[in-house]
């Protein structure tokens, strides 16, 4: 195999290299190879890594909002330029297929790039005056010091896309990236140093206790920022956590994503859109579809054209030539989808294609198409975070939105139609932060990315994600007239 390029394992505080007694071992999902052995740190170095963010926040928020977008927009290109190596050691350390670790990459410094130009829009206001002896203005702030705790699932972009509107704000950061997938982290980290970007502004912590870790930095009061991306349970744990500190909050969770097929949809459209939604990443997105609703008029036919291509899919470690699906992250996933397909087919839900472990073994699982769901199984109600797609049927709009909302979480929502009335009456009644309507991908850094209902609070990317880093302080001018 060729070996791996741009790898550090140490964590990144205050512009230095630091080791710690203790290492955990990353390792490939695809063979369960050891890739490297990495700092294994705890509270104590967080509050190391929070003192030198403290300290650079001042000289880094004087910047130049120019100034700070020319160094994110060099980070960006260095990216690129690394694009190779920064997609290999992510299909090393989290699985996906090297297609999709080269196209996260780019997503990834997409966010960089984006901010780099957001950075020069934090405008503010003037206000016209209620009295003529006062003029009024609002302008915006950077917040501070900001906390990143990042999922295993996007690497790059779930870091980029909080650490790159945060520096160009003005803020500083900590990030605690997942301990499955530390290397990525920490690789960009190297290249945000040859980017220009100062010590103690990015500062990287890994470790494995991510409680201890999580605690260190919701509960210190320097820290005015907290952004999360993962499960809803870690969210609602760091969301009351922060409440001491009265932390400013952006937590992107979990997700159960309504994909509605209607009999008047364009067929292989829904098909080709179901695949992009429901597969990528081995279906481990908080935006993949999770549950299939289908209309009875179109439903068999959509069944067996999907489970026609499904069948189809190559299934290998992500190196593999033509694969998209690699291996599950870890056993705790695999266990979890096995029992959720288990659990299905034991309550009527038939099997199409797949429905169990693959013969490779290990952490893959064959892709799988179940039809016969129905809205009481677990599979309808949670993430499954696997590259299963039960199908339930519906009969009338009413009760497919009725389904579709029937969940507490909405990030994001998918159909496909093409009456355009029925397409504004359901992307209105849909509860769900994002709607693809006859899309299956929607993921981008222009678009406001975020959820309503237990998915989350705020909004990443696009003209909004700037925002969530600054305060706005209102100045009000007396004795003018
Ligand atoms: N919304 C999303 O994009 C994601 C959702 N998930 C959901 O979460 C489930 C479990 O996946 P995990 O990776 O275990 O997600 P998780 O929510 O447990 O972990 C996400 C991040 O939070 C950290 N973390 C965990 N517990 C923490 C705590 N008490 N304090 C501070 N940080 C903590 C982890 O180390 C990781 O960096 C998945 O099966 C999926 O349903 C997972 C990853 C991403
Ligand atoms: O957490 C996730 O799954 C990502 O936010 C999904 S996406 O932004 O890469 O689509």
């Amino acid at each position: 195999m060729t070996a791996l390029n741009l790898v550090e394992t140490e964590a990144f505080i205050d512009g230095l290299w630091i080791g710690g007694e203790a290492t955990f071992d990353v390792t490939n999902p695809a063979d369960g190879a050891l890739i490297a052995r990495v700092a294994d740190l705890g509270a104590g170095e967080t509050r190391i890594a929070i003192e030198a963010a403290h300290r650079a926040f001042p000289a880094w928020a004087a910047r130049t909002a120019k100034e700070r977008g020319a160094i994110l927009r060099r980070w960006s290109d260095l990216m690129l330029a690394h694009a190779d190596d920064l997609a290999r050691l992510m299909t090393a350390e989290q699985g996906k297929p090297l297609a999709e670790s080269k196209g996260e990459v780019s997503y990834g410094a997409s966010f960089i790039d984006w901010f780099a130009e957001e950075a020069k829009r934090g405008y503010g206001h003037t206000i016209p005056t209620p009295d003529p002896k006062k003029r009024l203005a609002s302008i915006k702030q950077p917040i501070g010091v900001c906390a990143a705790i990042a999922p295993w699932n996007f690497p790059i972009a779930m870091i980029t896309r909080k650490v790159g509107p945060a520096l160009a704000a003005g803020c500083t950061v900590v990030v605690k990236p997942a301990a499955e997938t530390p290397l990525c982290a920490l690789a960009i980290a190297r290249l945000a140093v040859e980017a220009g970007v100062p010590a103690g502004v990015l500062n990287v912590v890994t470790g494995t206790d991510a409680s201890a870790i999580g605690k260190a930095l919701c509960e210190d009061g320097r820290v005015r920022k907290l952004s999360f991306t993962g499960s809803t349970p870690v969210g609602k744990v760091l969301y009351g956590q922060c409440a001491g500190t009265m932390k400013k909050l952006s937590l992107e969770l979990g997700g159960n994503a309504p994909f509605i097929v209607f009999d008047d949809a364009d067929l292989e459209a829904a098909v080709d859109g179901a695949i992009a939604s429901k597969y990528r990443n081995t279906g481990q997105t908080c935006v993949c579809a999770n549950r299939l609703i289908v209309q009875a008029g179109i439903h068999d036919a959509f069944a067996k054209r999907l489970a026609e291509k499904v069948a189809a899919m190559k299934v290998g470690p992500g190196t593999g030539e033509g694969v998209v699906i690699g291996p599950l992250i870890n056993d705790k996933a695999i266990v979890k989808v096995e029992a959720l397909v288990k659990e299905a087919v034991a309550a009527g839900a038939r099997v199409e294609v797949g429905g169990e472990r693959h013969e490779l073994g290990g952490l893959f699982y064959q892709p799988t198409v179940l039809t016969g769901a129905s809205p009481d199984m677990r599979l309808f109600n949670e993430e499954i975070f696997g590259p299963v797609a039960p199908i339930v049927k519906f009969e009338t709009e009413d009760e497919a939105v009725a389904l579709a909302n029937a969940t507490p979480f909405g990030l994001a929502a998918y159909f496909y139609s093409r009456d355009v009335g029925r397409c504004w009456r359901v992307a209105e009644a849909i509860e769900a932060g994002m709607v693809g309507i006859n899309e299956g991908l929607i993921s981008t850094e222009v678009a406001p990315f975020g959820g309503v209902k237990e998915s989350g609070l705020g909004r990443e990317g696009s003209s909004e994600g700037l925002d969530e880093y600054f305060e706005t302080k209102y100045l009000c001018f007396g004795g003018v007239g």
